[in-house]
């Protein structure tokens, strides 16, 4: 078999291991995600299997895609029928076919998180609960993870013990009878409801068993209980189940992931063979070593250690500074330096951090120095307002169950539909047990509607008529009718600001978005297209084949690899985080530094590390240490820079990363965040060989100007702290 040249023998093994339970436990970049790859196409080739009785299941939908792509490559014939997916999307084209036997309408709507929380928001306001107390994200989170646990209503009432659980309990139920009032599932329930239908109706079932009879499991590791639930009924008639995943890189039980699937497999499927993968084909041996190295402090884990043939590569490169500012700019101009004297291209690079809001002080050091950058996470384009709103008409058009889109948009554009009116008409839908929009078609009989009755009925027709066309129009069609229709870009454009010019490209891209799905799906159906964006998840908005450095936390980064790799914020506070520390519970911890060997093993050639002796967090200065898994790597595979500060700190390990040395404790008080401002001053006042003072760092000397596209960069040798270089409108140096 040709594509098995260039897999080891290990790696062939699991490959040709077909039939019956399989576990491939292995580290990372050992090749397991692409032995799965390799697996469907010898399925496919050898074994002679049907493509459409294959599933994948992989963690993100961007995993997908690239999983996708590899099997489309060496799979000559029917790959497309192969179901390449995660978890999420496979559940909502069960769901789809099959969700009217359990008391849905197939053409159900998926709330994201915003939605979810309108829903609750509502719930706690009806049963009169304290918002205070009852808080909506800590609700949802409650029953977030009840679902994660397959706990359903009933059962978590008979659970509950003490007088707050039992509310929790009342709420949960409330919730889930609005959801399914208004034909809605959210995340979480896509998983939850499949298995509710497979253990309700074992005809379906069959179905599904006989349909999949090779299922594979990427990144297994991270499967909660009712993932795994979904897996066991599918795999049970044939038990052709191949699961890959790695015990060090689990990251998500906060989100109800569950090791114990790794790790009970075995139990569950007694039969099951187990092959160990060890060669590392992606990362230098000196980055393998320091993640060797760290993941072995955790002690509940399967001992093993990668190795690879691979050259033993740069030193791992860990640079301190004064705070996030000056770390933001070394990593951005380290990059641009790469980019120019390397030949490197910007998608070559990834910045990883712990939490989202670290992105910021990067994004606009990248703006200043004109690098192009993707952001993962942050603001989702399908969450902002303009997006939302069109959206919530197709949702309308398609499902006039759905109560929160059509709430949404009753008012937008203003139809001068009143707060009183539109609390009238839910009132009237909530004694008369109907969804929000029959009772607008029923505004006739709702008392005090009165002088609003005749904007209704023109939204209502409106609606109706846009329904009426849906079958001949195609979705983008019905969008631009809509937009024309409710003068929704027109009213922007009136506007004529900024802002309104930026809310109007959005809406571009999201015409482009659906000329895209229609010409890319088999049959572009509305219902099609809002299930698609509904399961757009963030990772999802990186293009392929587009040249930028990519930002995004440590979680988001599972299953990918980059050449270079720079890991932000290594204090102890940040990563590992403050909570985990603090909280006295090894395991957190533990997870934490499962996290950090994920970071590390993303990076193929370079890593680098990077930490703040102080940052501003909501507001206030913050004095850290320098991360302690910074400090289990050892010492001989780290390179420190000249910089004397990072230097002196890793010799000292008593004083390591303390913010305490002398002659640099900087105060609160004096350290202030500096507006941020991308203008270029005319001129500047001082010029090289003058003596300059800076806020910090003190007197110094001007050895050089380079002026850059936006700014004058200076380098000037500090008397206290040497030789630093700075964007002129930042520094604020004063002439002496
Ligand atoms: N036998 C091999 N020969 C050459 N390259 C290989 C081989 N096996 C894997 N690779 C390469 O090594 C890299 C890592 O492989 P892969 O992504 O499949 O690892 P993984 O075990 O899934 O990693 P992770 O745990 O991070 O998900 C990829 O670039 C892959 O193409
Ligand atoms: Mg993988």
């Amino acid at each position: 078999m040709s594509n098995c040249d260039s897999l080891n023998n290990e790696q062939q093994e699991a490959v040709m291991y077909t039939e019956g339970p399989l576990l491939i436990l292995a580290g990372a970049g050992s090749g397991k995600t692409r032995v799965l790859t390799h697996r469907i196409a010898y399925l496919i080739e050898e074994k002679e299997v049907k493509p459409w009785n294959i599933m994948a299941i992989t963690f993100t939908n961007k995993a997908a895609k690239e999983m996708r792509e590899r099997v489309n490559a060496i799979v000559d014939f029917g790959a497309e029928s192969v179901w390449v997916s995660t978890f999420h999307s496979s559940c909502v084209r069960i769901l789809r076919r099959y969700i009217d036997r359990i008391g849905y309408e197939n053409n159900f709507t998926i709330y994201d998180t915003e939605d979810s929380k309108s829903v609750m928001k509502e719930v706690l306001r009806r049963l009169d609960l304290d918002p205070k107390v009852y808080k909506d994200r800590a609700m949802l989170a409650k029953i977030s993870s009840a679902k994660n646990e397959l706990i359903l209503p009933e059962e978590y009432e008979r659970n509950a013990a003490r007088w707050e659980e039992k509310k929790v309990a009342q709420v949960y139920h409330e919730y889930q009878a609005q959801l399914r009032k208004n034909n809605a599932l959210d995340f979480d329930d896509l998983l939850v409801r499949t298995v509710e239908l497979f253990r309700a109706e074992p005809e379906v079932l069959d179905f599904y068993q006989e349909r999949f009879r090779y299922i594979m499991i990427d990144e297994y590791q991270d499967t909660n209980t009712v993932q795994f639930e979904f897996v066991r009924l599918l795999a049970s008639k044939y038990k052709n189940l191949c699961v890959v995943g790695d015990d060090d890189q689990s990251i998500y039980k906060f989100r109800g992931a569950n090791i114990g699937n790794i790790l009970g497999f075995e139990r569950v499927f007694p039969e099951a063979k187990v092959i160990k993968l060890e060669q590392n084909y992606r990362s230098t041996q000196n980055i393998l070593n320091s993640a060797n190295e760290v993941i072995s402090n955790n002690q509940g884990r399967k001992a093993k250690r990668l190795w690879t043939e691979n050259e033993t590569g740069e030193l791992i490169h860990f640079r301190q500074f004064q705070n996030g500012f000056e770390e933001a700019e070394f990593i951005v101009g380290d990059i641009s330096k790469k980019v120019r004297t390397e030949g490197c291209q910007y998608k070559d690079f990834a910045i990883l951090y712990r939490t989202n809001a670290q992105s910021r002080l990067f994004e606009e050091k990248f703006l200043i120095a004109n690098i192009p950058y993707k952001l993962v996470g942050g603001v989702n384009f399908y969450a902002r307002k303009e997006i939302k709103d069109l959206l919530a008409y197709l949702k309308t058009v398609d499902n006039a169950l759905d109560d929160l889109a059509v709430q949404r948009i009753i008012n937008v554009p203003r139809r001068g539909i009143g707060a009183a009116t539109i609390s009238r008409v839910e009132e009237h839908a909530r004694e008369q047990g109907i969804s929000f929009y029959d009772a607008l078609l029923e505004a006739d009989y709702i008392p005090g509607v009165g002088r609003s009755l005749a904007k209704i009925k023109a939204f209502t027709l409106f609606i109706q008529s846009l329904r009426s066309q849906e079958g001949y129009l195609g979705v983008k069609e019905l969008l631009e009718k809509i937009i024309e229709e409710t003068g929704y870009v027109k009213e922007l454009e009136a506007e004529d600001t900024e802002e309104a010019r930026g809310r109007i490209e959005n809406i571009d891209e999201l015409l482009s978005k659906v000329a895209d799905y229609e010409e890319s799906a088999e049959q572009s159906t509305l219902s099609g297209f809002l299930q698609e964006v509904a399961l757009v998840a963030d990772i999802d908005s990186v293009e392929e084949g587009s040249d930028y450095v990519l930002m995004m936390t440590l979680h988001s980064a599972k299953g990918l690899e980059f050449d270079h790799v720079y890991m932000a914020g290594m204090e102890d506070g940040i990563f590992p985080s403050y909570l985990t520390i603090t909280g006295g519970d090894s395991s957190e911890l533990e997870e934490e530094r499962r996290l950090c060997y994920v970071g590390i093993t993303r990076a193929r050639k370079s890593l680098t590390m990077t930490s703040a002796m102080q940052r501003m967090i909501r507001g206030e200065t913050q004095y850290n240490k320098t991360s302690r898994f910074v400090r289990e790597i050892p010492r001989e595979l780290v390179d420190l820079g000249r910089d004397a500060i990072t230097a002196r700190n890793y010799s000292k390990p008593s004083t390591f990363g303390g913010a305490e040395l002398p002659g640099r404790a900087y105060s609160a008080a004096t350290f202030k965040p500096r507006e941020f401002t991308v203008k270029k001053a005319e001129s500047l006042e001082y010029g090289v060989g003058d003596t300059v003072r800076h806020m910090k760092f003190g007197v110094g000397e001007v050895q050089d100007i380079t002026e850059g596209g936006k700014d004058y960069e200076v380098t000037v040798d500090f008397e206290r702290v040497g030789v630093k270089r700075m964007f002129a409108s930042f520094a604020k140096l004063k002439k002496l």
